[in-house]
């Protein structure tokens, strides 16, 4: 649905340039909700704009729904447009109109006849939960109301895209769960696909299938959002995986108290519920103590991470981690 090929992105700064985003390649699927994860100006808002053209790429290839957008003249694109959606974190609303007015905005500017305008407001407003706020202001509503206008309006001309700029960003953790939920119940009812920025670790772990970690305007690592977060191979990744786990420093300190063999333990899918650790040890003499532990989920997969001592016999131990690793569970020594 989304092809970026070479995306390079210089901004001039008095004499300099400034390389925002160099060489990104990505592909998103159609469907799916793909999240770009990174820190303060690694290049994140640079690159969804580019998708759109709000930001016009130096060089490189923009394609979505297989139209190359870099190529088209004004018009063109404005009717190209129609079919991409964008959502921000301060919203962007027209203050001085209603809720209504902010979500027919884009309708009329399609030229949509006033009769369709109205039904199709009445099914966005019910669609993101405001059938009660048709006539209030944008100052009247709180900070997730708000976002769901904003996504209403996105939706408007029924886009194939929706393109969402760190649309959690200013929400307290229970509206953004609200306002992630809506958005996964939208890429499902509708089959929109979803290409999402931002900082927060929660957010490609709630809703995302895939995510890309973007430093210093390049991609340092891409794929499967449980890949990804349970086996992070690049600095930045672990930075995100630590900030949402125990720090390290903690965790190196509790594991020079301990005597017996350490491993870090993880598993996805339906055995995250299945008492394996316990079948693993229970014929054997060895000890099995739980020093830390998720067990939780990525979108709909159930995942563990533990990390545990096994005090016994070294024989005995590997023995039970040739068990875990043939039931299927990540295991690597720490000790
Ligand atoms: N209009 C501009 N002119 C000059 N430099 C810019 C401009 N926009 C962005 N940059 C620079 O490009 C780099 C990437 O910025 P960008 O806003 O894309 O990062 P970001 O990951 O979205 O950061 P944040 O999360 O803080 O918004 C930064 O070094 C930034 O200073």
């Amino acid at each position: 649905m989304i092809e970026l090929a070479s995306i390079t992105k210089k901004y001039r700064v008095g004499k300099q340039y400034v390389e925002a985003i160099s060489g990104v390649d990505l592909t998103v699927r159609k469907g799916e909700i793909f999240g770009i994860i990174g820190h303060s100006g690694a290049g994140k808002s640079t690159l969804l704009r580019c998708v759109n053209l709000l930001e016009r790429p130096t060089s490189g290839s923009v394609k979505v729904a297989g139209v190359e957008l870099t190529k088209l003249n004004d018009r063109q694109l404005q009717q190209e447009r129609r079919k991409i959606g964008m959502i921000f974190q301060h919203f962007n609303l027209l203050s001085m109109a209603t809720v209504r007015e902010n979500i027919a905005f884009p309708l009329k500017l399609a030229k949509l006849p006033k009769a369709e305008v109205a039904s199709r407001v009445n099914e966005l407003l019910q669609l993101v939960g405001l059938e009660q706020h048709g006539d209030k202001y944008p100052a009247q509503l709180s900070g997730g109301q708000k976002q769901r206008v904003g996504i209403a309006r996105a939706l408007a001309n029924n886009p194939d895209v929706l393109l969402c700029d760190e649309a959690t960003s200013a929400l307290d953790p229970q509206t953004t769960s609200a306002i992630l939920a809506l958005l996964l119940d939208i890429n499902q009812k509708l089959g929109i696909t979803i290409l999402l920025i931002t900082h927060e670790m929660q957010v490609i772990r709630s809703i995302c299938d895939r995510v890309a970690v973007i430093d210093g305007g390049t991609i340092v690592e891409m794929g499967d959002v449980i890949d990804v977060f349970l086996k992070p191979q690049h600095p930045v990744t672990q930075d995100f995986v630590d900030e949402a786990a125990e720090s390290q420093s903690d965790m190196r300190q509790l594991l020079s108290a301990r005597q017996g063999r350490i491993f870090r333990v993880h598993y996805v899918g339906h055995v995250t519920y299945e008492p394996v650790l316990y079948n693993a040890v229970k014929a054997s003499g060895v000890k099995v103590a739980i020093l830390q532990g998720t067990i939780s989920r990525m979108k709909q997969t159930p995942y563990g991470e533990l990390i545990v001592e096994f005090i016994g016999e070294s024989a005995e131990i590997d023995g039970i981690l040739a068990q875990l690793r043939q039931d299927g569970l990540n295991v690597e020594e720490l000790t």
